[in-house]
Order: C-alpha cells, then sequence, then structure tokens
C-alpha cells in the first residue's frame, strides 16, 4: 500500500481522501504489529534473558528455559522468517473471513432450545442461577447446554475456530466421563455449576476485561473437565486401597490427575479436538494454564492457596494470572454454601450421599477386614461397658455404630465401615480415642 501511494505522490496523482484512507489503515496495521512485538518482547523478561546478553546462543538458553523453568518453549522466529508487509495484510484479512465463517455456520447449526432451556439460560450471569433447573430442561445435559452457550456468549468459538461437529461430540463424551460411576454429587451436574460460577465471577468482578480471550477460554474449559471421570471417592481412599490411579499417579492429586490427564487423552482423538486450530504457543499456554487450574482444585492444597493469596494482594507487584485464575476456579467449586439454600442443601445432600457410598456393605468385606473391624467394635464395647456411667447392658446401640464407624476409618482399612442402623444415619462427632483403644490396638492388631 505505502509503495503504491509513493508511486501515485511520484506521478502526481493523488486523491486526498483515499491517500488519508490508506495512511489511516497502513498506521493502525503497523501499530497492531509493534504492540504484539513488544508483547512478545516482555514475556522474554526473566532471569534467563541476562543470558542472551552475555552472547549465549539462542539455542541454548531456549534448552536452559523448557528445561529448568515452569517456560513452555516458544520457537524462536529465525530472522529469514520475518513476515512481510503484504502477508500481513492478507493475513489479517483471511483471519476477519474466516472468522465470519465460523460465525455462519454456528448460527446455522445451533440447535433450537427449547423455552424452558431458553427460559434457565436467562438467569446465567447470575450467582442464585438454578442448575438443577437447567438439567430438567435440557432433558440431563446441562454441562454440554451451558458451556455450548457460553463459548458461544464469549465468541470463543469463532475467534479459536473451534469446528462444531468438534465441540458437539467432545460435550457429549465428557458428559458420559462424568456419568461413568454415577456419583451423586460429582457428575455432569456439578461441572455445570462450578463452570456457571466461574464465568459469573470473571463477569461480574469485572477480570474477564483483565484476561485474554485464550485465557477466558483455558478458565471456562478447567471448569468444564476439573472433576471428569471423578470415581466418586476421596484421593485418600484412592491411595489407601492402593488403587491404579494412586500408582499412576503416585498419592499426589490422584483425582486431578485423572481429570486432566483423561480429559487431554480424549482431545487426542481428531473427532473431538476442539483446539485443533490453535497455534502451536495457544496450545501450550491453555493446557500449561488448564493444567495449573484443576491440580489447584485439590483441597489440600486449600490452604497453601489462600495463605499465597493474602500474602500476594499485601504486596505491590502485580498478581500471578494462573494463580489468581487457578484461586478462582477453586472458589467456584466450593461455592455452594454460598447459594441459596434450596441448592446449598441440596448439594449438600448429594455430597454426604457419596460420601457414604465410598464404604462397603458388612457382608462384602474380606475375613480380614471383617476380623479387624470385629476386634475393634469388642474393644470399643468393652470401653463403653466400664466407662459408661450408667450401667448399660452389652447391646449394639447406635452410637456403638457410630463409634465403629470411627474407628475404623482411624485404621489401617480407612474406609470399610459397618452398615449404620436406620435411626442413625450420619456418624457422630469424632472423639480422641480412649486409652484402651492403644491397648486393644496392641492386642489385636
Ligand atoms: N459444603 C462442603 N463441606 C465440606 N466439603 C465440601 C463442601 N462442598 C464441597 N466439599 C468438598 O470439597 C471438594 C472440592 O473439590 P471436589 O469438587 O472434587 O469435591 C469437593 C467436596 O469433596
Ligand atoms: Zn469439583
Amino acid at each position: 500500500v505505502l509503495r503504491c501511494m509513493i508511486k501515485q505522490l511520484e506521478e502526481k496523482d493523488v486523491d486526498f481522501e483515499e491517500l488519508k484512507k490508506n495512511l489511516e489503515y497502513t498506521a493502525s496495521l503497523l501499530e497492531a504489529v509493534y504492540i504484539d512485538g513488544t508483547r512478545q518482547g516482555l514475556d522474554a523478561e526473566d532471569d534467563l534473558q541476562k543470558l542472551h546478553s552475555d552472547g549465549v546462543p539462542t539455542e541454548v538458553t531456549d534448552w536452559l528455559a523448557s528445561t529448568f523453568t515452569q517456560k513452555a518453549r516458544r520457537p524462536a522466529r529465525r530472522s529469514d522468517d520475518k513476515p512481510k508487509f503484504r502477508s500481513i495484510v492478507h493475513a489479517v484479512q483471511a483471519g476477519i473471513f474466516v472468522e465470519r465463517m465460523f460465525r455462519r455456520a454456528y448460527t446455522a447449526a445451533m440447535p433450537n432450545q427449547p423455552a424452558e432451556v431458553v427460559n434457565c439460560l436467562r438467569d446465567i450471569d447470575t450467582w442464585n442461577f438454578d442448575v438443577f433447573s437447567l438439567t430438567t430442561a435440557s432433558d440431563n445435559h446441562p454441562l454440554q447446554t451451558l458451556f455450548f452457550e457460553l463459548v458461544t456468549r464469549y465468541e470463543l468459538n469463532s475467534k479459536f475456530k473451534i469446528p462444531i461437529s468438534c465441540l458437539t461430540w467432545f460435550l457429549e463424551k465428557l458428559e458420559r466421563g462424568y456419568a461413568k460411576h454415577n456419583n451423586p454429587y460429582h457428575s455432569s451436574i456439578h461441572a455445570a455449576d462450578v463452570t456457571q460460577t466461574l464465568h459469573c465471577l470473571l463477569l461480574r468482578t469485572g477480570l474477564v476485561h483483565w484476561l485474554t480471550e485464550l485465557e477466558v477460554l483455558a478458565s471456562l474449559f478447567a471448569a468444564a473437565i476439573h472433576d471428569y471421570e471423578h470415581t466418586g471417592t476421596t484421593n485418600n481412599f484412592l491411595i489407601h486401597t492402593k488403587s491404579d490411579f494412586a500408582m499412576i499417579y503416585n498419592d499426589r492429586s490422584v483425582q486431578e490427575s485423572h481429570h486432566i490427564s483423561a480429559t487431554f487423552r480424549l482431545l487426542q482423538e481428531d473427532q473431538s479436538n476442539i483446539f485443533v486450530n490453535l497455534s502451536r504457543e495457544e496450545w501450550m499456554e491453555l493446557r500449561a494454564l488448564v493444567i495449573e487450574m484443576v491440580l489447584a482444585t485439590d483441597m489440600s492444597s486449600h490452604l497453601v492457596q489462600v495463605k499465597a493469596m493474602k500474602a500476594c494482594l499485601q504486596q505491590t507487584d502485580g498478581i500471578e494470572k494462573p494463580k489468581a485464575l487457578s484461586l478462582l476456579l477453586h472458589t467456584a467449586d466450593i461455592s455452594h454454601p454460598s447459594k441459596p439454600w434450596a441448592l446449598h442443601s441440596r448439594w449438600t445432600k448429594a455430597l454426604m450421599d457419596e460420601f457414604f457410598r465410598q464404604v462397603r456393605p458388612v457382608e462384602e468385606l474380606t475375613t480380614l477386614e471383617f476380623s479387624y473391624v470385629l476386634c475393634q467394635s469388642l474393644v470399643i464395647t468393652f470401653w463403653i461397658t466400664q466407662t459408661s456411667p450408667v450401667h448399660c447392658p452389652l447391646q449394639i446401640t447406635p452410637h456403638i455404630f457410630s463409634w465403629i464407624q470411627v474407628w475404623a476409618r482411624a485404621g489401617p482399612f480407612q474406609n470399610v465401615i459397618l452398615p449404620v442402623p436406620a435411626e442413625e444415619k450420619q456418624p457422630q462427632h469424632m472423639m480422641l480415642p480412649p486409652p484402651c483403644f492403644t491397648v486393644g490396638m496392641v492386642f489385636f492388631g
């Protein structure tokens, strides 16, 4: 464009309006290229940057960065790869064209939502959003419906050229993964709830304006997959029962590691790879963010996260985005106690139900497990009859049952407990084991 303008000036064949328009267009394009270049320069500002000035070859610093830091390796652009001006113009024009095409494809293929679903989705930006109503309205597909809605609302589908067929297939598989263990709590409803809550937090706090589109995509995606294929048991259960998952992930954030790993394996399949059109750099950035965010949903990192964020808020330095987003997802994950009572009590019942399912009924115990529980119950019974101020006839009362539960949990068979009598569904408060428990343990193992 510039060359053409010079030629026009040389030939004194100038249309003033056209010249002005062309100059404005060229200036805005150059500004965009300059900003992009500056951003890349700023990103690279770390300790390793110093090595560049010391004459260390780029390949070496790249290798050092990818091996000894958390930074993903960014393929270096060789000087002869520099894009030509015309190719930038073409790229921008082609980008706009393709984006429009994707938007049209989605509009054409958008399923006609039933009126009930449309009605539920009206509250999508609110804290009181009723995910259970959406589940009923969407014929048990809350996650598919909600994620699709958010991706199109944020226009992430056209921005990242997510093929609609891949998105539909991926969401179908995602929901099936959540249904794998038939969990009362860790279901696709929970995933939809956390995704909507995260969206609400991003929107209401204005955080969304602080983030890039890629970070918004990564955050919503992390929320949607954060409990994928959850087994309905705790990490401790998986560790103490020496499960396959515990062996694979070496007892570290076992469930969370599986949710991430299984999701990325799902994305490896061509028909469900919704990130097929992301550049390598975008994909690496998204993956790193998703991994960090989902790993931080492990409850064992709760205190560390809160402490780190408190310390961070007292400093004047900026907050690291991945840390802030991780805390945001963790907040959304445990947000139901702050929701309306009807929603919170439903979640609590579902969670209690899931916790109780983790235990096995007495008829399924192995002989060893049964003898262990029996020995413990004898010790407990002995202790209660000896210490009770009122003479207690030797019978198994609900109270003793709850003690048996608590004690069996404390032993090596942590999750093996006897069934609870009907009148006492919940365990009593934990109390410190009496001295004779220790004696009993010595005698009976
Ligand atoms: N109200 C609650 N009280 C106690 N634990 C909870 C409550 N809500 C959620 N959780 C637990 O917190 C965990 C957060 O991660 P998960 O969603 O994997 O599983 C969740 C539950 O095990
Ligand atoms: Zn969760």
